[in-house]
């Protein structure tokens, strides 16, 4: 599918309602769309908030109900508007009709922010691994544009799987913009880019890396390829955020290395977040 992009600028009017001012459809699984900021909205990058569409009135009592999800930020903190990026889930409840959403349309955004996927939970390293699959990569491009990621670390390592190369390319576009936008340049220090290693893969269509980050990891290919060392508690820190399956494998694989999952209030080596349930 072509990518297609629409704008318009609006005015939210009912309370916790944000309005739409951009949708962007990648494939006919994936979307992002930006939605106006609640002034008194404040996170940390990688944060998640729940957003959502009122929901059709009860059969019997005809009363409506808010139908909202847990969506990570995909946005940093700085920026004046949210970003989403979002799946679309045939009978979802939610995505099934928030695919549809236009600029100028309005969203319900509950604006209490949490997570574990923020520095605050992690100790001081030299080396960041950000493991991402599908749209686990959305909180990844909130952190990847705050430049305290960049000050934190020597090297920043982004991971991401996705089944067909169509579905990296919000992650490809928004690595591109970090190394060839002047403002995000500026902001984020140019010599910083420098830090910053992309290493996409796909499990299904053919591509330039393909395998399971596990695999690539547990074989030595990905640090083969990346020319890194070892991974170890003294210097690497990391943030895992995809299917289940994908957080309990890298949690065990981490484990093995010696690593510990970390907390908000017990920062430690990595912090995992679940991108769905299910
Ligand atoms: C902490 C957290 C953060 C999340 N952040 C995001 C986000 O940034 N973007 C996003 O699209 N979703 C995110 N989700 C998932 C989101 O909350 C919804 O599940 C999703 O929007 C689908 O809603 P739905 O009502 O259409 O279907 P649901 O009834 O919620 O889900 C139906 C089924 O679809 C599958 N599914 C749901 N979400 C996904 C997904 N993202 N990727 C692949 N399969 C999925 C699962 O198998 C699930 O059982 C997050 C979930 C959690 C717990």
């Amino acid at each position: 599918m072509n990518q297609m992009t629409a704008t318009a600028p609006a005015t939210p009017i009912l309370p916790d309602a944000q309005t739409v001012t951009s949708v962007t459809h990648w494939t006919d699984r994936l979307f992002s769309f930006r939605v106006t900021r609640p002034a008194s909205l404040r996170f940390r990058s990688g944060e998640f908030v729940m957003i959502g569409l009122m929901g059709d009135p009860h059969p019997q009592t005809g009363k409506v109900k808010p139908l909202l999800r847990a969506y990570s930020i995909a946005s940093p903190s700085w920026d004046e508007e949210l970003e989403f990026y979002s799946i679309k889930v045939q009978d979802g409840p939610l995505t099934s009709r928030l695919q549809h959403i236009q600029p100028g349309d309005q969203i319900i955004l509950r604006p209490k922010p949490v997570g574990t996927l923020v520095h605050d939970a992690l100790l001081p390293g030299k080396r960041l691994w950000l493991f991402a699959t599908g749209t686990g990569f959305a909180p990844f491009a909130s952190l990847l544009r705050d430049p305290e990621t960049f000050e934190a670390y020597d090297e920043i390592i982004m991971t991401h799987t996705c089944r067909d190369v169509a579905e990296l390319e919000y992650g490809r576009q928004l690595i591109d913009s970090i190394r060839t936008d002047e403002m995000l340049g500026e902001l984020l220090g140019e010599e910083n880019l420098a830090k910053l290693t992309y290493y996409p893969t796909t499990t299904r269509e053919t591509s330039a890396k393909m395998g399971r980050i596990t695999d690539l990891l547990k074989s030595g290919e990905v640090q083969r390829d990346l020319g890194v060392d070892a991974i170890s508690p003294n210097t690497d820190r990391a943030m895992i955020c995809g299917s289940m399956g994908l957080n309990t494998d890298l949690k065990e694989i981490l484990e093995g290395y010696g690593l510990e999952e970390g907390a908000n209030s017990d920062p430690k080596h990595f912090v995992v977040e679940k991108a769905f349930v299910g």
